[in-house]
């Protein structure tokens, strides 16, 4: 079995050119501006294997025809089976041992308690009724800061557990489980949370008012797009809810129509902050910055102006991706604001300058190489094996499949980026027998709950879907996520890659590309820190290409 390379931290420096012409994409987003990351980068010298990165109990040779295979450069292995039960059944009883063990070791789980970390005994109450009973490290990192009334950006691996980490200090301070017991003395809305997909904005309201319990979960509003704008602004005036979710475009028209009142707003939460600074946000996102409470620490600034009669709030950004522009947001939005991760929290002002100097309206190639050249700081989590696999355009579907079934995958993510393909594929899965379902921006709201609720029920094996799904989505069984068609950067590559491995789960990503792409592989590879190994799918099993 080829030996892995090994992982440490080391700072990157971005080259010169820009990766959207070396990926010979003309496509690429120009919303990354210049990006300080630090890296997990390979070391060749430093070898790790497969079974250190806790799959010891799982992997095995094929006795079979291994030496033949081995002639021929290839080496094969069995691939981690997705089921833990089937795997323990065979496995001795030391190894079962062994396997539980690896499990909780990639699990992010803090050595503290929820109570340790200063939230409210009913909140606490609310969490253990909720299965909820150990912080992760990130929520034990974020929750007391934010209690300190900082202003933060939380910023973790995918799947660690982000949107607990703001939403128990909002509960502590807002809603029937806060600290104190004063009454609200205003009917405005305390709590704005801004993301920038309507799934994922009704993801967060899912995970409010479970932690709310049902007879308070009318206290969250969704505001997404695509959902009846009268009907939300009925529920606003009705429910009198004390915090609103949604996407930037219906909060700015729900606030400019003068139907959302959040001068007195006191937190200001915007999750996936990277993809909230995107262009097409700019306008809404401006508008939504300037009427949700008032920045913190502005107030001598301001005092005659109208602004002085709102609250001060305080400003969360979250992403497992920090690119510079979210550093050099959180300077301007927030007051002293603090860079929370799973073990450390350190002022932003601490953070060294940004390279270079930035224009605010496009990034110049200049910018854009430093952004997608720069790794993610640990945004993927430890628990993922990827793979890459060669195949021809033409018997990409085909490679997919053999992948599926060599991994005996339950719940495949597969991420393309052009919709008449993805439904050619969703049609050629399907004619295969394999049920596949499709997630795009050209359905309708409806559409995409409907389908998103049917993938997760199991009803569907596959869910082809575009970038729309490759921030935040939770579906914890997704245990394969598959790129049939390249992610345009090492970013992209790792929100589509986070949708598995969830919260210390063991997940796969595979990305089927083509012989001239494989450098784009490569070069991701080198910018996330992690290794991509070659394989091809033979006879039913993944099969491990030595280098
Ligand atoms: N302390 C906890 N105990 C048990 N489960 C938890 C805990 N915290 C979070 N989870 C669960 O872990 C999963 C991942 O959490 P979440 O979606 O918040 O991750 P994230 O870090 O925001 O990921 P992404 O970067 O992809 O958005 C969710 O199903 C959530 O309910």
């Amino acid at each position: 079995m080829p030996a892995l390379a090994a992982t440490r931290v080391l700072l990157l420096v971005g080259d010169t050119l820009s990766s959207a012409k070396l990926y010979g994409f003309s496509r690429i987003a120009p919303r990354y501006s210049t990006v300080r990351f630090l890296g997990r980068v390979s070391n060749e010298s430093e070898p790790l294997t497969l079974a250190s990165l806790g799959f010891r109990g799982e992997i095995k040779r094929s006795l079979g025809n291994e030496k033949n295979k081995l002639k021929q450069g290839i080496s094969t292995i069995e691939v981690p089976k997705r089921r833990e039960n089937k795997v323990i059944s065979r496995e001795t009883n030391a190894v079962k041992k062994k396997d539980r063990v690896d499990i909780a070791a990639l699990a992010p789980f803090a050595a503290k308690s929820f109570s340790e970390l200063g939230l409210p005994p009913l909140l606490v109450e609310r969490l253990e009724k909720e299965g909820y009973t150990v912080p992760t490290d990130v929520q034990a990192a974020a929750i007391p800061t934010i209690l300190k009334d900082h202003d933060v950006v939380i910023q973790s691996y995918t799947g660690s557990g982000k949107t607990l980490a703001y939403l128990l200090p909002i509960l502590s301070e807002v809603g029937p489980h806060k600290k104190d017991n004063e009454p609200k003395t205003t009917t405005d809305i305390e709590a704005v949370v801004v993301a920038p997909s309507r799934e994922l904005g009704m993801q967060i309201v899912r995970e409010f008012e479970k932690v709310l319990g049902p007879s308070d979960k009318r206290l969250v509003q969704q505001l997404v797009g695509g959902a009846n704008k009268s009907r939300q602004e009925e529920a606003l005036r009705k429910n009198k809810p004390v915090i609103v979710v949604g996407t930037p475009g219906r909060l700015a028209e729900i606030s400019a129509s003068g139907k959302l009142h959040t001068h007195n707003c006191r937190y200001l939460v915007l999750d996936e902050v990277d993809e909230l600074l995107a262009f097409n946000f700019r306008e809404d996102m401006h508008r939504i910055l300037e009427h949700v409470g008032k920045k913190s620490g502005a107030g001598q600034n301001v005092a005659n102006s109208p602004k002085a009669r709102r609250t001060e709030r305080r400003t969360i950004m979250v992403s497992a991706t920090v690119p510079f522009s979210v550093i050099r947001a959180a300077r301007s939005w927030g007051c002293d604001p603090l860079l929370v991760q799973a073990k450390s929290v350190v002022p932003i002002e601490s953070l060294p300058a940004a390279p270079i100097k930035l224009s605010d309206s496009s990034s110049s190639a200049n910018e854009q190489t430093q952004s997608q050249s720069q790794a993610p700081v640990q945004s993927l989590p430890p628990s993922l094996t990827h793979y890459y696999s060669v195949a021809r355009i033409q018997h990409k579907v085909d490679t997919l499949r053999r992948c599926i079934h060599a991994l005996e995958a339950k719940c495949v993510i597969v991420f393309m980026n052009h919709t008449k393909q993805l439904k050619d594929t969703v049609f050629k899965l399907e004619a295969r027998g394999m049920k596949a379902a499709e997630l795009h921006g050209d359905l309708s709201k409806l559409t995409r709950s409907t389908i998103l609720k049917k993938f997760r029920n199991g009803e569907a094996r596959v869910l082809l879907t575009n970038e729309l799904s490759a921030r935040g989505l939770d579906i914890p069984e997704c245990d394969l996520v598959v790129n049939l068609e390249l992610p345009t950067d090492s970013i992209h590559y790792a929100h589509r890659a986070g949708r598995t491995g969830r919260l210390g789960r063991r997940g796969t990503v595979v990305t089927i590309c083509e012989e001239p792409e494989v450098f784009v592989v490569k070069k991701m590879q080198k910018q996330l820190g992690v290794v991509i190994q070659s394989c091809q799918f033979a006879e039913g099993q993944l099969v491990v290409n030595e280098d």
